[in-house]
């Protein structure tokens, strides 16, 4: 009954994605294209948390990528169970599991695409600003092993705060001598995600037809989806745009408290992860006009790192795209989120120069 199930789901993915265009439209997994076989080069993709909440079902759904040739699980516990169960999945991808810090470098060397859901995650009450604590020094140790093991990889940064761990490893790298600002990425795809998911609920439209940038950062306000450049169009009164704002800004707040202690969002995390992990992917092998939303490097606005739609290439970002028209209420939203987002990128900056 689970294998049916499990069939027709990755059915439906592949039937959804043959209707979609590859752009930011993209949050489906599967399309036909990847089974041109032998027309793409060879892919290691690496785990790091692999065994935690997020890195189980993220490494199924790269496991199910016909992209990737070499799956590599890394954690400090647990991975070799989890790579022995994935590894027995009919997908083309070989399956490793390290463990333990000794182990990194094995799992790291010859990656092309890293990414990084280790670390805590939040509890009811706590911000994600209060897991910088602990993981701060979780990313910074895995990023100075990027560095040395696998210095072209493009990284994909999951752990919280992203708005402070994407600038850690991006101080990292720079000390290391290997930072390209092409190759860094904090994943904000479930803030599309949910603004998504969210938008076809309220205008009523299929959700495999809708599209929502979402701009700024990764927490609380810093979340910025642009529903005035939703599509397909609703002309959703104001009330209503406030409210899915709202509700996009505390998606991750309110699986919090949902899972009561036990956790933030791990499902849809590994889904957005894998979305944005094969849009990467595609990007590296050449696929053309492949755009996600991503917290990059960027110039957009004043603050040195920002999310916004981003084209993905043979190189990692390709073009940072602007914000577009926005309306009176995201124009009052971007100022407001500034300030907050300045502090939390000066926080991780700061924490990696001095520790
Ligand atoms: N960017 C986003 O949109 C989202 C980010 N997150 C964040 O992702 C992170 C992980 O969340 P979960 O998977 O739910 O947590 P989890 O606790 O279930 O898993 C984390 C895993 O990281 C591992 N880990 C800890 N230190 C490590 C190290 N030094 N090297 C390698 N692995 C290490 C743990 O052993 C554990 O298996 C959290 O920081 C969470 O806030 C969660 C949801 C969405
Ligand atoms: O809310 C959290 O702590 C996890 C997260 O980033 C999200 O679900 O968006």
């Amino acid at each position: 009954m689970k294998i049916t199930m499990l069939g027709s789901a990755v059915a439906a993915l592949k039937k959804a994605a043959a209707a979609s265009p590859s752009t930011c439209a993209s949050t489906h997994l599967l399309s036909r294209s990847y089974y041109s076989a032998g027309s793409y080069p060879e892919r290691k993709v690496a785990i790091l948390g692999a065994a935690g909440g997020i890195g189980q079902p993220l490494a199924l759904l790269m496991k199910l990528n016909p992209f990737v040739s070499s799956l590599s699980l890394y954690d400090i516990a647990n991975t070799p169970g989890v790579a022995a169960d994935v590894s027995h999945i009919n997908y083309p991808a070989q399956v490793a599991g390290y463990v333990g810090e000794e182990e990194l470098g094995k799992a790291l060397e010859g990656s092309d695409l890293v990414i990084i859901p280790a670390g805590v995650p939040r509890k009811p009450g706590m911000t994600r600003d209060d897991l910088f604590n602990i993981n701060a020094g979780i990313v910074k140790s895995l990023c100075v092993a990027i560095a040395k093991y696998c210095p072209n990889a493009l990284v994909n940064m999951i752990s919280n705060p992203v708005n402070s761990t994407v600038p850690i490893a991006a101080e990292v790298f720079k000390k290391a001598g290997t930072y390209d600002e092409k190759k860094l990425f904090g994943v904000t795809t479930l803030d599309v995600v949910r603004a998504k998911t969210f938008y076809a609920g309220k205008a009523k439209v299929p959700v495999a037809d809708v599209d929502v940038p979402v701009i700024g950062g990764h927490a609380g306000i810093t979340i910025l989806p642009l529903f005035s450049q939703a599509t397909p169009k609703a002309n959703l009164p104001d009330d209503d745009i406030e409210a899915l704002t709202k509700r996009t800004q505390d998606g991750g707040t309110e699986v919090v408290e949902a899972k009561a202690g036990k956790g933030s969002a791990t499902l849809s995390m590994a889904y957005a992860g894998a979305v944005f992990a094969d849009a990467c992917i595609k990007g590296l092998n050449g696929v053309p006009d492949i755009v996600e939303c991503s917290f990059v490097q960027s110039s957009v606005t004043e603050l040195p790192f920002f999310a916004s739609q981003v084209k993905l290439g043979k190189n990692g970002v390709e073009k940072v795209y602007g914000l577009g028209l926005l309306s009176e209420f995201e124009k009052q939203g971007l100022e407001k989120l500034k300030p907050e987002l300045k502090a939390s990128i000066e926080k991780g900056i700061k924490f990696a120069n001095q520790n």
